[in-house]
């Protein structure tokens, strides 16, 4: 598998609990090195705008306002595999059926308020970089 890269937000109750150090080090001790991070507070367009494809979900205003709560760390992560790797640290959607020693088992506590997102191909991982990254804000490979 070649390196690749995938696209993560450290979610507004994870920056709340003051994980966003230990989330940060599950990515790299997993050989993910973070080419790209910022710190952002999402306006409710921006977070409409990232999760379009649920608009038609009972959960989708939920989602939103969550979204738009506290700030956000957007991240671009790369590394062998960076899209599958990524998904098995975060583990499941719903933090009460993810696996023991995932991001979501250990700092989430319900499926509305789950920690982490992180792309779930290639493909949506080069739309929602470029959704909050320019081309100069991210970095060429580092080696
Ligand atoms: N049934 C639900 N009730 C409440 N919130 C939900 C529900 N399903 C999904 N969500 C919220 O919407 C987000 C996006 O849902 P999706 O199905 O894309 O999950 P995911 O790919 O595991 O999560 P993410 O896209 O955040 O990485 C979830 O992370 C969760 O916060």
């Amino acid at each position: 598998m070649a390196v690749q890269r995938t696209f993560s937000i450290i979610k507004p109750d994870a920056v709340a609990k003051n994980v966003i150090g230990e989330i940060t080090t599950r990515f790299e001790k997993a050989g993910l090195r973070v080419v790209a991070s910022k710190m952002l507070q999402l306006s409710e367009r921006e977070a409409a705008g990232f999760y379009a494809e649920h608009s038609e979900r009972g959960f989708f205003k939920d989602l939103v306002a969550f979204m738009t709560s506290g700030p956000v760390i957007v991240q671009v992560l790369e590394g062998e595999d960076a899209v599958l790797k990524n998904r098995e640290l975060m583990g499941a959607t719903n933090p009460k059926e993810a696996a023991a020693g995932t991001i979501r088992a250990d700092f989430a506590v319900s499926i509305d308020e789950n920690a982490v997102h992180g792309s779930d191909s290639e493909a949506s991982a080069a739309r929602e970089i470029a959704y909050f990254f320019s081309a100069t804000e991210q970095c060429a490979r580092i080696r």
